[in-house]
């Protein structure tokens, strides 16, 4: 599959100690393809639980353009948490780090109640989940599924054992001697 395919060839920099692949669904980088982004959309689809669902969360940046296509098949608004403050009364803001870095996210649009399913691009430490599900936890959110294209390291297991939750992803890589490998 494309997913598979583009990772195995995809650049690998350096960010402190951290290896960090680039590739077109977790950086937009260099080029997003229709037929990639139409592939990974319909797996997410197919894997997914998005029966009786109110709203897709994702966090700032690059589940965007995974939300907005879902959004457009399944017909469920979506929700961004954004890394910039925007002061709306019952704004929730998360702490979230990352293997290379560290910010707040910022949850609006939530109503309590609501049933939501969590996008991501990637989880790898796991950290920017953990901020995403406190948030939705703290809204009253009831979340039905939490789908990751790109998994690599622990995360996935400590957000798991962590909250509870089950986390499903498309592919598990690794990055070893400057390369992503197939797990
Ligand atoms: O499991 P973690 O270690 O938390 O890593 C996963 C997160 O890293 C990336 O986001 P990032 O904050 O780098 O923002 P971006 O989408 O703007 O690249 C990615 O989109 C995930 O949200
Ligand atoms: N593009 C990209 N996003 C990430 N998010 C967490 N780790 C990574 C990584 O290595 N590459």
């Amino acid at each position: 599959m494309l997913l598979e395919e583009t990772l195995k060839s995809c650049p690998i920099v350096k960010r402190g100690e951290y290896h960090y692949f680039i590739h077109p669904i977790s950086d937009g980088v260099p080029v997003v393809e229709p037929k990639l982004l139409r592939e990974v959309v319909m797996r997410i689809i197919k894997i997914g639980n998005f029966e009786d669902v109110d709203k897709i969360v994702t966090a700032e940046a690059m589940g965007i353009p995974l939300v907005t296509t879902l959004s457009l098949y399944t017909d469920i608004p979506y929700v961004i948490m954004r890394k910039r403050e925007y002061k709306l009364p019952g704004e929730i803001p998360v702490f979230q780090t990352t293997g290379y870095s560290k910010g707040q996210l910022y949850l609006n649009g939530i109503e309590k109640g609501d049933k939501v399913v969590i996008i991501d691009d990637v989880i790898s430490t796991g950290g920017t989940m953990i901020a995403v599900i406190e948030a939705l936890k703290r809204a009253g959110a009831e979340i039905k599924d939490i789908i990751c294209v790109i998994e690599r390291g622990e995360g996935k297991k400590i957000v798991e054992e962590k909250t509870g939750y089950k986390i499903k992803t498309l592919v598990k890589i690794d990055v070893v001697d400057g390369k992503v490998v197939i797990l």
